[in-house]
């Protein structure tokens, strides 16, 4: 049996962990043996001992030790991928932006004891909203580790609009290849068919309906998580568990070939997002690393959307500076 990847999950007794542990040790990052790593906080360990109860219930065969804790060096010692989803979520009637500084401090501590404690290959995916500032508090607060080591998590959006883009065609979610969230995980999203394809062909031509992209597509897709909470009275949970395995997953093994997949990353100042911001962009990945993918045209319909965008992850730099947090 191959060394364990041992993975660490944060907020590992909410309602998205009771998702993602499963799916996680059932094999979701492929048929490895994984060690699992879960932090808390302390008055939710009591809670966390029965989900781990449940995980040894299911006796997966490659899950080779749980750990549980409440303290973040000690979880964090030696993990070679850890999933921050531990944070407050949002309510209704709330933007994510509003959780920056309830979150925020959360992201400066475990930033730190990443730096301290965790495997020189460490990867970092963060759910926990608001996403990609939380990743860049974080990232700025574990400087030993490489800056491309931190991600934040759009691929829910990324799977939303292709579910959205197959209901609306008749394609097959299969069909759909190099869709792109750019941005921040936020309702200024820009989810971009422009460079998309519906079996092999361009997915914009194919839908021929200008006004279905910008009036239907795309706020359906950014405020998609808004509609869950309002039909749920909870935010997403098994989805966000699922896109935060499929993310993990692509970033260790690699993306498919001929398609590329969405991932907050700190922009390099490609396609003119300020140098330093962790939106997102098209991505391909091979071997724990990920490429910007390049040469894309971006006309002005998209230009406007990703300014707008980036511009409120700039503000949103703002703030947690002003906070202290980075
Ligand atoms: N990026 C994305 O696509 C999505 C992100 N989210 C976000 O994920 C986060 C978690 O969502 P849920 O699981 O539904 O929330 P939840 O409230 O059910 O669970 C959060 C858990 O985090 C724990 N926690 C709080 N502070 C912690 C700390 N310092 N260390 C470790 N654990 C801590 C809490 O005790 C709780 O058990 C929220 O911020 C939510 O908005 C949710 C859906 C999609
Ligand atoms: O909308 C929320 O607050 C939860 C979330 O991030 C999503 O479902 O995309």
């Amino acid at each position: 049996m191959s060394t364990p990847l041992k993975v660490a999950v944060t907020g590992a007794a909410g309602q998205i962990g009771y998702s993602l542990l499963f799916r996680l040790a059932s094999g979701a990052l492929g048929d490895r043996p994984i060690e699992l790593r879960l932090l808390e906080i302390t008055p939710a360990l009591k809670a966390l001992e029965g989900v781990v109860m449940e995980l040894d219930d299911c006796a997966f065969p490659n899950l080779t030790a749980v750990e549980i804790g409440d303290d973040a060096e000690k979880i964090f010692d030696g993990v070679n991928l850890a999933l921050l989803v531990g944070a407050r979520p949002r309510g209704p009637g709330m933007e994510r932006g509003d959780l920056l500084s309830a979150n925020g401090a959360i992201f400066t501590a475990q930033g730190k004891a990443l730096n301290a404690a965790a495997a020189d290959d460490v990867r970092i995916g963060v759910t926990g909203n608001p996403a990609n500032t939380n990743a860049l508090i974080a990232m700025t607060n574990a400087p030993d580790i490489p800056d491309e080591r931190f991600s934040a998590l759009t691929r829910l959006d990324h799977n939303r609009a292709i579910s959205q883009l197959a209901a609306k065609t008749g394609a097959s979610v299969n069909d759909i290849k190099k869709m792109t969230i750019w941005g921040n995980h936020s309702a200024t999203q820009y989810p971009d068919v422009f460079h998309a394809e519906i079996g092999g062909k361009n997915a914009a031509e194919v839908v021929g309906d200008q006004a279905w992209i910008e009036n239907d597509f795309i706020p359906t897709v950014a405020k998609r998580g808004a509609a869950i909470i309002d039909a749920r009275g909870a935010s997403s949970a098994a989805s966000a568990a699922s896109a935060t395995c499929d993310a993990a997953r692509d970033w260790l093994n690699g993306s498919a070939e001929g398609d590329w997949v969405s991932m907050a990353v700190r922009s390099d100042g490609s396609y003119g997002v300020p140098e330093g911001l962790i939106s997102s962009f098209p991505v391909t990945t091979k071997d724990g690393n990920w490429e910007i993918v390049q040469g894309l045209e971006i006309d002005e319909f998209s230009r406007a959307r990703i300014d707008a965008s980036t511009a409120e992850l700039a503000e949103e730099r703002t703030a947690v500076t002003e906070l202290g947090l980075i």
